[in-house]
């Protein structure tokens, strides 16, 4: 075995009282070892998360997602909105899943050079995507972070995100309120947008309302909230309100706020719970896929007949379903002859 890195032993009992008193260094350290992939890292972040853990009573911290497309404004309008939550009493985690990150190694949302203000606000703490692995890697450490965040004070952590596919319902998966943020789009630009949009948005925010763009946001925004309720008619379902705001000028960040506020209130206390319940039932199962994927991956069995199934199917020799059975049939091998 391969002798671990020399480093300062790890005082979980000052760690945890770092935390509580909300002292930045711990909060880092903490995140640093739930994002860390190594194994003893790995045992030392679940007994800390075990000693974080809460119980799902009393006061719960705000868990809103933000996204939207590049370029729409997201760290414009987390950088407004969390200076006004600061601003009016509230202490502000920002994280991030940015899956370009997981391909590139690059990490970019949550970039603390984004957001200069509310970085160096006393109130706030940024943190940029973990830049490693998986997407249910960068998940789980997310997650876990924000777990140490809630245990260190912060009321309100806001998750940022692309908006281009499974990162949004990854990140739906871990909030209570997902804001959906947008630019002005008519007519088919919109249909795109709804079918996206329509299963995990709880609030719409078209941004840039603003100048020569004023009018246009307003008229988009109308369009939308139209269409939705259209397709919510009937129902007693939450109907995602459209509202426009401008990140830049700072006008109606706060009216947003109020609408995510408002979902919360919605949801009810029971509410929460039991979408926070069914959250962690889901994260369950997605950690252990996460992990099988992995095991697949380094399995030395797999790796063998990795070419040679990949040479035949392509070739048109190996039906998918037989390559398929023959990898398994590998792992397995691998798993009971060690
Ligand atoms: N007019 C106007 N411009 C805005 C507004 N919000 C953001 N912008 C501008 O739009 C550009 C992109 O803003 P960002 O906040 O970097 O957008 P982003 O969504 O974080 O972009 P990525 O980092 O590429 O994901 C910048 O030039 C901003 O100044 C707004 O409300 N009105």
């Amino acid at each position: 075995m391969r002798a671990q890195r020399a480093s300062k032993p790890l005082d979980l009992d000052a760690l945890v009282a770092g935390i509580r008193d909300g002292r930045r260094s711990e909060i880092s350290r903490a995140i640093t070892l739930v994002e860390s992939s190594r194994p003893d890292h790995r045992v030392a972040a679940r007994e800390l998360l075990g000693r974080l853990h809460e119980p799902a009573t009393g006061a719960r911290a705000n868990r809103v997602g933000i996204s939207g497309v590049p370029g729409v404004g997201k760290s414009t309008f987390i950088e407004a909105l969390g200076t006004w939550l600061t601003g009016s009493g509230h202490r502000v985690g920002v994280l991030a899943v940015d899956p370009s990150s997981v391909r590139t190694g690059g990490s970019v949302l949550g970039d603390k050079t984004r957001m200069a203000r509310l970085s160096a606000d006393p109130d706030a703490y940024i943190r940029p995507s973990p830049s490693a692995g998986t997407l249910g890697g960068v998940a789980r450490a997310t997650t876990q972070a924000m777990t140490v965040l809630e245990a260190a004070g912060y009321d309100v952590v806001l998750v940022e995100t692309v908006g281009v596919g499974q990162s949004e319902v990854t990140v739906a998966g871990m909030v209570d309120t997902f804001l959906f943020l947008t630019l002005a789009r008519t007519g088919d630009q919109l249909q795109g947008i709804k079918k996206g949009i329509l299963e995990i948005a709880d609030v719409i925010a078209v941004n840039k309302a603003d100048g020569d763009r004023e009018t246009e946001a307003r008229s988009a925004a109308k369009e939308l909230s139209g269409a939705l309720r259209l397709v919510y008619s009937g129902g007693d379902s939450w109907v995602p309100p459209v509202l426009t705001c401008s990140a830049l000028e700072n006008h109606d960040i706060d009216r947003v706020w109020q609408r995510v506020l408002e979902h919360r209130a919605f949801l009810g206390e029971e509410g929460l719970s039991r979408k926070r319940a069914e959250q962690q039932l889901e994260f369950t199962w997605a950690l252990v896929r996460d992990e099988l994927a992995e095991r697949l991956r380094r399995s030395p069995g797999v790796a063998a007949i990795r070419d040679q199934i990949r040479r035949e199917v392509l070739s048109g020799e190996l039906a998918a379903s037989v390559a398929a059975d023959r990898l398994l049939a590998a792992y397995d091998e691998d798993r009971h002859g060690t």
